[in-house]
């Protein structure tokens, strides 16, 4: 790609295959989720999200999206059970949305689009690094929540109060104290299957685990997301919005349902 990956017209991800041609591999995300067809596996176990607040670090716009990252040296926040085997450890969290509140999440349910998701990002530490974990099968493990429109969001909003130090791309702030588990929703019913990251790399080392309930965002909150900038300081202001990639084929994969 002549240039930087994007969400644009010129470099969205329909164009991302021409530099990473993962992009048209067997085990590509998003899916579109249809709950009809999933086969419910009683042999699931429960999410076990176990996360530290001292372990929160900072929050970063990296010009795709933000991120809240997390040092990973311990098994202090971790993600257990589930669909995986073993442990992984959080390594940041970030999100992606749209335009406007009819567009935004990247797994969709019976093609229904959330305005947002919340993606989780998780190491196997059977893996040295995260780096490393990256580019195996079963190297990463990603908690999807969607967001829907509602209630504004108190757990929510310390996040968003930090935006003003990171509108643009390369800004970055301390965020430390944070415990992601307050992002959560209720209930923690997923479905599970064998995907990829959803940006350039676009590596097939994911087992997505997407939860069935959403939690909520208010309007006015998501006004706030749409506020931050895909441009650099200095740079021709571009609103980060639409920071999405539609859903890919299945391509024969199984969907699993922890739940009936
Ligand atoms: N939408 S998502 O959850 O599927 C997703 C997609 C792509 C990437 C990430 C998360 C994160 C995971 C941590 C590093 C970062 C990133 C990356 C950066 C530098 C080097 C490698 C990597 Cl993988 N790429
Ligand atoms: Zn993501």
């Amino acid at each position: 790609m002549a240039h930087a990956w994007g969400y644009g017209a010129d470099n969205g991800p329909d164009k991302w295959a021409k530099s990473f041609p993962v992009a048209d591999g067997p085990r590509q995300s998003p899916i579109d989720v249809v709950p009809a067809q999933a086969v419910f596996d009683g042999g699931l176990k429960p999410l076990r999200l176990q996360y530290d607040p001292s372990t929160s670090m900072d929050i970063l716009n990296n010009g795709h999206s933000f991120q809240v990252t997390f040092t990973d040296d311990t098994d202090s926040s971790t993600l257990k059970d589930g669909p995986i085997s073993g442990v992984y450890r959080l390594k940041q969290f970030h999100f992606h949305w749209g335009a406007s509140d009819d567009r935004g999440s990247e797994h969709t349910v019976n093609g229904t689009k959330y305005p947002a998701e919340l993606h989780l990002v998780h190491w196997n530490t059977k893996y040295p690094s995260f780096g490393d974990a990256a580019s195996k099968p079963d190297g990463l493990g990603v908690v999807g929540v969607f967001l829907k429109i509602g209630a504004e969001n108190a757990q929510l909003q310390k996040v968003l109060d930090a935006f003003d130090a990171i509108k643009t791309k390369g800004n970055q702030t301390t965020f430390t104290d944070f415990d992601p588990t307050v992002l959560l929703p209720g209930c923690l019913d997923y479905w599970t299957y064998d995907g990829s990251l959803t940006t350039p790399p676009l590596l097939e080392s994911v087992t997505w685990i997407v939860c069935k309930e959403a939690i909520s965002v208010s309007p006015a909150q998501m006004a706030r997301f749409r506020g931050l900038l895909f441009s650099g300081q200095g740079e021709a202001a571009c609103c980060m919005v639409d920071n999405y990639r539609p859903p890919q084929p299945l391509k024969g994969r199984t969907v699993r349902a922890s739940f009936k």
